[in-house]
C-alpha cells in the first residue's frame, strides 16, 4: 500500500541502523511508531542507470514483504516516496535489535532462549518456502528481536521467487560466512536457506561470528597446474563447532543443515519439527528454571522476571494485533477513498451526459396520427386531380356532340 507522504512522520535523525544500501530509522503512521527503510541517495547520484537495478530490487523487497504475514516475519506496513529524493521508503514493524548485536552483548543467552529463537527463524523459513520464496540472506543481521521474547526474519532484499529459478540466479547472494557451497554456482534451491540456518545455529551456540576457513585446499600440481580441492563445510567450520559442548541438543541439527550436499539437509518443515521436539525434553524444562546461584537470595527476583517476561510476551502479542489491525484499517480507508473517487468521477460523467440536449421521443400514437394525416392529404390531392380530369373530359364530350350530333357519350361513362 502506498501511503501519502503527509500521513507519515519520518524521524530521520532517529537512526536504528545502516546497511550497505540503506538506512533504517524511526517513523510514525498516525500514532503507530514503526521503522522506515530508505535507500542511500548517494547511490543514485547523477541518475546512474546501473542503480536502476537497486531501485527495482528495493521495490521487489516491498512487494515480497507485502505478501507475507506471519508472527515470525517482520511485518510490512506499506511504502511511501521521499519528496526530497523521490526514492521509495519501506515502512515496517519496529524491532528492538538484531541478533548480531544481541550475541555480541552481555545478556545471558540460556539454552531455552536459543531453542526459542531457532524455532522462530525455522518457522519463518518454512512459511516463506511454502509460499515459493527463498530468502537467500538468512544471517544474524537479518534476524530481529523483540526483547528476549521473539525472533523475526526480516530484510527480503535478496529474496527470490522459486518459480524464477529458470531465470539466471544471482551468484553468491548473501553474507559470505553464511553462504552454502552451491551458492558459488547458479544452481541452487531453497536449501540455501537451510545451510544458512545451520550457520546461524552455530553462531548462536558459540556467540562467535562464524567465519569459516578457506573453501579450497591446495593439493599440489597435476599436469603443470595447481590442483585445488573443495574443503567440506563441516571441516571449514570445525574451529567454531569444536567450541560447542558435544551434548548440546542443537548441535546434530546444525551439523545436518551444514551438509555439503543440499539434498541431505532437512527441509524447513522437518527442521521445525526437530526443534519443536527439543521443547518437550527435560533439558529445555531445566533451562527454564532459575539456576542454583540465582535461586540463592535471588529467587524472588528471578520468579518476578519470569512473570515479567510472560507479561511482556502478552504485551507484544497485543501490540502485534494492534499493528495488524491498524494496517488493515489503513488499507480499508485507502480502498474507501478509491471507491469514493470512482463514484465521484462516475457522477460527473452522468451529469455531463445530462447537460446534452436529448431529442424528445415521439409517442407512438402521435406518429400514427401524423401518418394518417399524411395519407389523407395525399388522397384529397388525388381526388381533386381526378375531379379536374372528369371535368375536362365532360367539356370535351359536349364539344364533340355539338360538332356532329351522331356520337353519344352516355352518362354511364362518368
Ligand atoms: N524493522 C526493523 N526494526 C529495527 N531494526 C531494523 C529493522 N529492519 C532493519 N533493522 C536494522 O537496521 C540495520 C540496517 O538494516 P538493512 O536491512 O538496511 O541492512 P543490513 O541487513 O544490516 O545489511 P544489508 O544492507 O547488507 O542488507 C540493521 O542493523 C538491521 O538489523
Amino acid at each position: 500500500m502506498e501511503f501519502g507522504y503527509k500521513n507519515i512522520h519520518l524521524m530521520k535523525d532517529k537512526v536504528v541502523g545502516t546497511g550497505a544500501y540503506g538506512t533504517v530509522f524511526h517513523a510514525r503512521i498516525d500514532n503507530l511508531v514503526c521503522a522506515a527503510k530508505s535507500l542511500h541517495p548517494v547511490l543514485f547520484r547523477d541518475n546512474d542507470p546501473s542503480t536502476a537495478g537497486l531501485h527495482k530490487k528495493f521495490l521487489s523487497e516491498c512487494q515480497i514483504m507485502s505478501r507475507l504475514r506471519h508472527p515470525n516475519i517482520v511485518q510490512y506496513l506499506g511504502r511511501t516516496t521521499d519528496p526530497q529524493t523521490q526514492l521509495p521508503i519501506l515502512l515496517m514493524e519496529l524491532m528492538d535489535c538484531n541478533l548480531t548485536k544481541f550475541l555480541e552483548g552481555e545478556e545471558p543467552f540460556p539454552y531455552h532462549l536459543q531453542v526459542n529463537f531457532s524455532h522462530d527463524v525455522a518457522k519463518a523459513i518454512a512459511f516463506i518456502h511454502s509460499n515459493q520464496i527463498m530468502h537467500r540472506d538468512v544471517n544474524s543481521n537479518n534476524v530481529l528481536l523483540l526483547g528476549r521474547v521473539q525472533a523475526k526474519l526480516g530484510d527480503f532484499g535478496m529474496s527470490s521467487l522459486l518459480q524464477d529459478r529458470k531465470s539466471r540466479l544471482t551468484q553468491c547472494p548473501g553474507a559470505l560466512a553464511y553462504m552454502a557451497p552451491e551458492a558459488q554456482s547458479y544452481m541452487y534451491s531453497e536449501m540455501l536457506d537451510i545451510f544458512s540456518m545451520g550457520v546461524l545455529l552455530v553462531h548462536m551456540m558459540t556467540r562467535m561470528y562464524p567465519n569459516p576457513t578457506d573453501a579450497h585446499r591446495d593439493v599440489g600440481f597435476e599436469k603443470g597446474r595447481r590442483l585445488l580441492v573443495a574443503v567440506p563445510e563441516l571441516d571449514r567450520r570445525r574451529e567454531h563447532i569444536s567450541m560447542i559442548n558435544s551434548s548440546h541438543p542443537l548441535l546434530p541439527i546444525a551439523n545436518n543443515c551444514l551438509e555439503d550436499k543440499a539434498a541431505q539437509r532437512p527441509s524447513a518443515n522437518h527442521l521445525c519439527q526437530q526443534i519443536e521436539t527439543l521443547k518437550t525434553a527435560p533439558t529445555y524444562q531445566e533451562s527454564l528454571k532459575p539456576r542454583a546461584q540465582e535461586r540463592r537470595g535471588e529467587e524472588k527476583s528471578s520468579q518476578r522476571s519470569e512473570q515479567e517476561i510472560e507479561a511482556l510476551r502478552v504485551k507484544v502479542e497485543n501490540q502485534q494485533l494492534e499493528h495488524q489491525k491498524l494496517a488493515e484499517q489503513l488499507e480499508l480507508k485507502d480502498r474507501q477513498l478509491q471507491e469514493a473517487q470512482y463514484r465521484f468521477t462516475q457522477q460527473q460523467a452522468v451529469q455531463q451526459e445530462r447537460k446534452r440536449p436529448i431529442p424528445r421521443p415521439i409517442p407512438q400514437s402521435e406518429t400514427a396520427v401524423k401518418k394518417l394525416q399524411k395519407e389523407l392529404s395525399a388522397s384529397q390531392e388525388a381526388n381533386s386531380r381526378l375531379e379536374e380530369t372528369v371535368a375536362q373530359l365532360e367539356s370535351r364530350a359536349l364539344h364533340l356532340r355539338d360538332q356532329d350530333g351522331a356520337t353519344e357519350i352516355g352518362p354511364d361513362w362518368k
